[in-house]
């Protein structure tokens, strides 16, 4: 296959049958042109081939790995990573898929997997000139030959020994591999990297938590240095509009999740969305969703970026679906807020957001503790949050249609229970510990839904309940929605009414987004089954029959005929 030039990348979306990057394109749209596969015949759809991968087994304090990959296809041939990072080159011609090679990065299992908060995790590779780009749990980000599997050199980005892992596919963007971090449950203060493709050297890292004496740092307002531990990661990959040259990324959660006291402060740029120049790393401007937070959203999910008119004025649209339950819309040019909704049943958290600002309605910005409706806190030790705090859309990827101009979110409607236990400030944890002032647990079921937002005028067009939370994502085409579900089915949903019109029974959990592409000129639907990620660990007593699912590694790719 060519090689994957910056202008190819430019240019995915002029490529109906590949799937070039982690969100299809660098507006995260997730959305495909092809429709061989379409509402008057889905129902036909049956499985072409399926493939079991590798990755299965567990370390640190997880039993097995997951699958959270979204498959990137070029030319018939597709790059799937399993959990610990292994890279599969699949040729998917003639039919069938075959395994023409694996690249097992040796990732150190123990190491990496004692500080992985979430699960044994790897949402895929980008692809740069000849070469194969991913991360491991372990820290290390790697280019591999493509027509070899054979590493071509590697580069350690992140440090477990700090608590740091690697969890998000990188995303290329230009001469350069950018690459978010994970541990903000473990005491580490975030950062986005960039790393040259061709001198292998990093050109620039951003902490995503100012350094003293830099704009947002006296948004930490105690005096022992919370910030050093703030959190912030950043572990969803972003999104590009080279109309600007501006990088979107995500940012998640102040450390320690529970205990806001310990950080006074709106604790920027936590829970915030970063607009940032690709060739400096340099900070545009940014968004926060919840100064302060006490519930543990993050705002890692990523940046959809949509051109199209609200309310009659044509916009530049970035769409973020926040943990918090709110979807927001803000001018990508200048961080204004345009339109925000709940996308969620129920909300208790706060009884809304301004509808000038989009913060929340009981934000005080001369308080350096917030209050909000619900707050758990040092005094109100033990309370119920909805959404939980996997959040009313936790990484699972949203997908946009151009046509219809909806915004599809892959909810998880939800409430958990919150205990706080104050972290002291005179007791610094080792790196490496948990370092969360708390935790919840689950008395109350969880379920999810796809929910449906008409982008020009910001409100709510369908909700198509489903039993199970959505932990895998979506994937829009122009008259279909397709998700899967952790007990195993895979569905499409007309993408204007959202009624179900075909599902398939995959026998595993899904926890990973489908995709679609073409090989000899057919059109096939893929989605990685394997149950891993948060719910397993956390959230499982809130849908307990899904204990009964069992870790898998599986690929399964769907066709007409
Ligand atoms: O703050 C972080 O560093 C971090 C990382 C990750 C991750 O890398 O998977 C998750 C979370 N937080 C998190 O809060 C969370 O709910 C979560 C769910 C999942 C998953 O894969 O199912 N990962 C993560
Ligand atoms: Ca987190």
């Amino acid at each position: 296959a060519d090689d994957v030039t910056p202008d190819k990348l430019l240019n995915a979306d002029s490529e109906a049958g590949n799937w070039l990057t982690n969100h299809k394109d660098y507006s995260a749209h997730r959305f495909s042109t092809l429709n061989q596969i379409n509402k008057s015949n889905v129902k036909n759809l049956h499985v072409a081939w399926t493939l079991q991968l590798g990755g299965i087994e567990g370390g640190g304090i997880w039993s097995h790995g997951g699958l959270e990959g979204t498959p990137v296809v070029q030319d018939g041939y597709m790059y799937v990573t399993d959990g610990w990072g292994s890279v599969y080159k699949i040729d998917t011609h003639g039919g069938q898929g075959k395994i023409l090679w694996r690249m097992d990065p040796k990732t150190d299992h123990d190491w990496a997997g004692a500080v992985a908060c979430c699960g044994v995790d790897n949402r895929g590779v980008a692809l740069a000139g000849n070469m194969v780009i991913s991360h491991t749990l372990d820290g290390r980000l790697i280019a591999t030959n493509k027509d070899t599997g054979q590493i071509a050199w590697q580069r350690q980005v992140a440090d477990p020994d700090k608590g740091e892992v690697m969890t998000g596919a990188p995303l290329v963007v230009k001469n350069l591999a950018i690459s978010g971090v994970a541990g903000a449950e473990y005491g580490i203060r975030g950062w986005i990297a960039a790393t040259d493709l061709t001198t292998h050297k990093e050109v620039w890292r951003t902490h995503t938590i100012p350094a003293k004496g830099e704009p947002g740092s006296e948004t930490w307002k105690d005096n022992y240095n919370a910030a050093a531990m703030g959190g912030g990661s950043t572990w969803v990959t972003g999104s590009y509009d080279p109309r600007t040259n501006t990088l979107y990324w995500g940012v998640g959660n102040p450390g320690p999740d529970w205990d806001s006291e310990y950080r006074p402060g709106d604790n920027l740029y936590t829970d915030s969305t970063l607009a940032l120049d690709p060739d400096t790393g340099k900070i545009k401007w940014h968004y926060q969703h919840t100064p302060n937070d006490p519930y543990d959203y993050d705002s890692v999910a990523e940046n959809v970026l949509v051109d199209a008119p609200v309310h009659g004025r044509d916009a530049h649209l970035d769409l973020e679906a926040d943990r918090n339950g709110f979807a927001y819309a803000v001018d990508r040019d200048t961080g204004n807020f345009i339109w925000g909704l709940p996308f969620v049943k129920k909300v208790t958290w706060t009884k809304g957001l301004d509808p000038e600002t989009g913060k929340p309605a009981e934000y005080d910005p001369k308080k350096a503790v917030q209050q909000y409706a619900v707050t758990p806190s040092r005094q109100n030790t033990v309370t119920m949050i909805c959404p939980g705090n996997m959040g009313g859309k936790n990484w699972p990827p949203t997908a946009y249609n151009p046509i219809l101009k909806e915004w599809y979110i892959p909810v998880i409607e939800s409430c958990n229970r919150v205990t706080v236990k104050p972290e002291n400030p005179n007791k610094k944890p080792h790196p490496r510990d948990l370092f969360t002032g708390g935790g919840p647990d689950q008395p109350v079921r969880i379920t999810g839904s796809v929910t449906a937002i008409d982008v020009t005028t910001g409100k709510e067009v369908g909700k198509h309940e489903t039993p199970y939370p959505m932990l895998g994502g979506l994937l829009t085409t122009p008259d279909l929605v397709f998700y899967g579900q952790p007990d195993g089915i895979v569905a499409a949903l007309d993408a204007k009414t959202l009624d179900q019109l075909w599902s398939f029974n995959t026998g595993g959990g899904v926890n990973a987004p489908p995709m679609t592409f073409t090989s000899d000129g057919k059109q096939y639907v893929a989605i990685l089954v394997g149950q891993g990620g948060a719910w397993d660990k956390w959230f499982i007593d809130a849908t307990p029959e899904l204990k009964k699912v069992h870790p898998s590694s599986a690929l399964y790719v769907f066709s007409l005929n």
